[in-house]
């Protein structure tokens, strides 16, 4: 391994990927980070001086994280020049170390760049998009009762519309394709032909496959009663509807759901506990109002790029908002953690946001090598720092008697409370 920006910490080993996809976690080990642009300056610190306590709490000195710097975003236009915007030793030094984590990047609307964030997910076939939504009492809520929102999210995070296969509208190549798709293929329900812009959503069986495949397991492993599978099937038959009939498909072949009440929806029995586990599917608009209404009738969650965009926001705000949001990109083998939020930019630099997404996003990271004392600490030191009312402003102004804390402030109640 040899870079060029990069700077690889003297004392620390790589993590290896054994031959059945297991890790094998070294004592310390070297974990590259993003800071992330926008409020990524704010919330990395924190969340590395939060996780630097953890494990040294835990395991009073004999383990330890060796973070290393990778640049993407504004820093690395400052570092690698003035068009690098995702240098390629950034994407090999995710896939040489195995795990990593990142804040937010910038994706400007329109104007043709495209996300670094996605570009991140496909380059390194990050096809799980893994969004645990979980209530920490005392946060406040707009709803009644927060703590019946517990789901984990399976985001398709390689294809669909988001895979950003799309042409501008008044350009050459849009005025082919429409006219591909009118002379050609009979299209004749594009409204505006000359001023369309043209997007492409793929949606495959593969792709569906291995997602779904990862949502059931982790419905055995973690003992949940329930996968939906969320669609706008009625209207986008062959690309949202084929996800769900993929997904029943699946179920049945892989793990012997059979179907209930007529089908479509099906069960089969964990095979680690003898539970049963119920295969099961909602239209997308609908799902967001029973999410509202009804969502101790869901638990784990597998649905296409798009609707998880969404839905991951819509869920974090039931459970105190999108700086509460924690989640992971995950290939078979390697993984890259992430908040659920953005950049946040009108509060850069002010050390005003809540660290808690990334915080939290951490806390996966650390219970994906296996290090679970210190994970626990991380929830502990969360949990006791709302608990005492010692929050952000996003959860100060919603919480009757609780102190204002600062972004780095609340990482040392964290802390503190751990
Ligand atoms: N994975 C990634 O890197 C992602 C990147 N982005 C990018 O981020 C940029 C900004 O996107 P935008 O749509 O504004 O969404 P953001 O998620 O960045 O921010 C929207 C609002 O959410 C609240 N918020 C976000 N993060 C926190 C936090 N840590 N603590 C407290 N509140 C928080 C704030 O609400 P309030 O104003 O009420 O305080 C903020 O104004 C865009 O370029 C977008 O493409 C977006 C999502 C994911
Ligand atoms: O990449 C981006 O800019 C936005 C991505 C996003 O909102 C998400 O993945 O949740
Ligand atoms: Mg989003």
């Amino acid at each position: 391994m040899a870079y060029d920006k990069i700077q690889i910490p003297a004392a620390g080993e790589t993590i290896q990927v054994n031959a059945d996809l297991s890790l094998n976690v070294p004592n310390q080990p070297i974990i590259p980070f993003i800071e992330g642009d926008g409020i990524g300056i704010d919330i990395t610190p924190v969340m590395r001086d939060v996780v630097d306590a953890a494990v040294a709490k835990a395991y009073g000195g004999s383990r330890q994280i060796q973070w290393m710097e990778i640049y993407a975003g504004e820093k690395s236009t400052q570092i690698y020049g003035a068009d690098v915007w995702l240098p390629a030793e950034t994407l090999a030094a995710v896939k040489d170390f195995v795990v990593s984590i990142k804040g937010p990047l910038t994706t400007p609307v329109g104007g043709g760049i495209r996300s670094l964030n996605v570009t991140l997910r496909q380059e390194l076939d990050l096809y799980v998009c893994l969004r645990p939504i979980r209530y920490f009492t005392g946060t406040p809520s707009p709803v009644k009762a927060p703590e019946h929102t517990d789901m984990v999210i399976f985001r398709e995070n390689s294809e669909d519309i988001y895979a950003g296969i799309e042409w501008a509208e008044g350009t050459p190549a849009a005025k082919k394709i429409i006219d591909f798709l009118c002379n050609e293929m009979g299209v004749t329900k594009i409204r505006f032909p000359e001023s369309s812009g043209i997007g492409i959503k793929p949606v495959s069986r593969d792709g569906t496959e291995r997602l779904v495949r990862k949502a059931i397991q982790y419905a055995i492993d973690n003992e949940r009663p329930s996968v939906t599978l969320v669609h706008k099937g009625n209207i986008m038959k062959f690309t949202e509807g084929a996800f769900k009939q993929w997904g029943y498909d699946l179920a049945k072949a892989e793990f012997g759901a059979v179907e209930i009440d007529g089908g479509p929806w099906c069960s089969f029995k964990s095979p680690k506990t003898g539970a049963e586990i119920v295969v099961k599917d909602v239209i997308a608009d609908a799902f967001l109002q029973q999410i509202l209404l009804r969502p101790k009738d869901y638990s784990v969650i597998a649905t296409l790029n798009l609707n998880g965009d969404y839905i991951s926001d819509a869920l974090a705000a039931q459970v105190g908002g999108i700086g509460m949001a924690p989640g992971a990109n995950l290939s078979d083998s390697i993984a890259m953690f992430e908040a659920t939020h953005g950049t946040a930019p009108k509060y850069a630099g002010k050390d005003q946001v809540n660290p808690s997404s990334l915080i939290l996003s951490a806390e996966m990271m650390l219970r994906h090598l296996g290090w679970l004392e210190a994970a626990d600490l991380i929830i502990k030191g969360v949990e006791g720092a709302i608990a005492a009312k010692t929050v952000t402003y996003d959860l100060e102004r919603l919480m009757d008697g609780a102190t204002k804390l600062s972004c780095s402030g609340f990482g040392a109640a964290v802390i503190a409370q751990m």
